[in-house]
């Protein structure tokens, strides 16, 4: 109930930006270029554009995608290595070259898991989290090491973002600000957990189930 009011919030404030938007248009006004411009501006191969509903579908479901994702990543990002003193002061000490998306664009793909064929009535749940912590893959993998990614994971073991033609959209994007985020954090301040054993509620989403309260102070 409460997620339906929300997506009918944003959806009203969207609605209320596509008409101005619109408005802008037939009086002139310079586009924006941005991803409602797009979206308005984009045609299929018969030049069919997008109704105004597909547009805003379009826009939540980036909203909804990125919003959880990413702050779920920068939380435990954070929660980790709140405990792990040595991995906190690699990050202040390593000179690195913040990424740009250009870095990023330049990313291959991930090399999705071995083909093989599904019986058409099957039903099929891809269960990302045992590839993830699965000791054939990963050693120890339930430590906390960053370290572990000097080397490139074995192809297929390493899937975050999904794979095939459903692979994130947003996946550039996140690793973006997820590594600018962490750069600048490491850099301007130390923390603290204030429940550094805080259980882990799994669905829908892996949360430390006390929340992750966290002391912040300035170097
Ligand atoms: C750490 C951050 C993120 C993680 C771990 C993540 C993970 C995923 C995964 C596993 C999928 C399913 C892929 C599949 O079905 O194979 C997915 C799909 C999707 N993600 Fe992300 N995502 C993240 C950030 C974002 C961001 C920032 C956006 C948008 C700005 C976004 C938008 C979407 C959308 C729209 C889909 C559906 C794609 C489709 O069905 O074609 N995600 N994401």
């Amino acid at each position: 109930m409460q997620l339906q009011q929300c997506r009918e919030k944003l959806t009203k404030i969207f609605r209320a930006e596509l008409k101005k938007r619109k408005q802008n248009r037939l009086d002139g006004v310079e586009c924006r270029n941005d991803l409602m411009d797009g979206l308005m501006d984009i045609k299929d191969d018969e030049g069919n554009q997008l109704c105004d509903e597909e547009t805003l579908d379009n826009i939540i479901s980036l909203i909804v995608g990125g919003y959880v994702s990413t702050s779920l990543a920068l939380t435990w990002a954070i929660y980790f290595i709140a405990k792990s003193p040595q991995v906190f002061q690699k990050l202040r000490k390593k000179h690195y070259d913040l990424p740009t998306f250009h870095n990023f664009r330049s990313d291959r793909p991930p090399k999705m898991w071995n083909m093989k064929r599904i019986p058409k009535v099957w039903q099929i749940l891809p269960w990302v989290r045992y590839i993830h912590t699965n000791p054939e893959n990963y050693e120890n993998p339930m430590c906390f090491n960053p370290n572990r990614w000097n080397e490139p994971a074995r192809p297929g073991a390493f899937s975050p973002f999904g794979g095939g033609i459903r692979h994130c959209p947003g996946n550039m994007l996140s690793r973006q600000q997820l590594a600018l985020f962490l750069h600048h954090l490491c850099a301007a301040f130390k923390w603290e957990l204030v429940n550094p054993e805080a259980e882990i509620r799994y669905l829908p989403h892996p949360k430390p189930t006390e929340g992750a309260e966290i002391i912040f102070s300035k170097f």
